[in-house]
């Protein structure tokens, strides 16, 4: 059985905290995407690290990806599905893929494990964001695309990230972790038992 591990509010928390500096001096991101549902609460802690004083929040756009689903018996323990299914996405007609254009784009998840969800997003972010600038007339402007997660698992990727992101160090995981399954507590169903788990595990 694969090994679980149980992180709490407060150790996310504590996670967007201590990289928060290298973000806002290495990415200078003006807006994130966060990928959901997974990415929602990191994405909202960030934002308030990310914020300097004297000027507004880092908008949050979100997109809506989802590959894996419950196939085996552990409740808990999910399979990586076949395919990555957008549930929602950024629109091309209203100008939200616009406003990526020349922007410092920051895409927050919880877990990198396979890639296939975080290479889906950048490949299919960098298209639209190619389409959009050339329907606005902005030839050849981009977006620069970093990634955040909290956890990055040590192993081999079916994904892959675009050379230029890895090469310029625009990749940052708070934590490199074995090939264990991760409970965030925000799927936790009796948060106290998800704590005592945790806990557990810290002595
Ligand atoms: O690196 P990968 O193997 O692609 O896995 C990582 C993705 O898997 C999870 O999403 P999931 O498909 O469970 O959707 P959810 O966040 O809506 O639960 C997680 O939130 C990441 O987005
Ligand atoms: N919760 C959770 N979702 C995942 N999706 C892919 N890997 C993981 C994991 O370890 N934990």
């Amino acid at each position: 059985m694969v090994e679980k591990v149980y992180v709490t509010y407060n150790q996310v928390h504590k996670l967007c905290q201590a990289s928060a500096d290298h973000m806002l001096n290495e990415f200078k991101p003006n807006l994130m995407i966060a990928i959901g549902g997974g990415g929602y609460v990191p994405a909202r802690i960030l934002r308030s690290f990310l914020r300097k004083p004297g000027s507004p929040n880092i908008p949050i756009q979100a997109i809506g990806l989802s590959l894996y689903e419950q196939l085996g018996t552990d409740p808990q323990v999910e399979q990586p599905g076949k395919k990555v299914t957008r549930t929602q996405w950024l629109d091309l007609s209203s100008l939200e893929m616009a406003n990526l254009i020349g922007k410092n784009v920051l895409i927050v998840d919880e877990v990198d494990d396979t890639r296939t969800t975080l290479e889906y997003a950048v490949k299919e972010l960098e298209k639209d964001v190619a389409t959009a600038a050339k329907q606005a007339g902005r030839g050849d402007e981009r977006a620069t695309f970093s990634i955040f997660v909290l956890h990055n698992k040590d192993k081999e990727k079916k994904g892959h990230l675009p050379q230029n992101m890895t090469n310029e160090g625009r990749y940052l995981a708070a934590r490199t972790v074995g090939d264990v399954w991760i409970n965030y507590p925000w799927e936790a169903t009796d948060i106290e038992e998800h704590d005592k788990m945790a806990e557990k595990q810290m002595t």
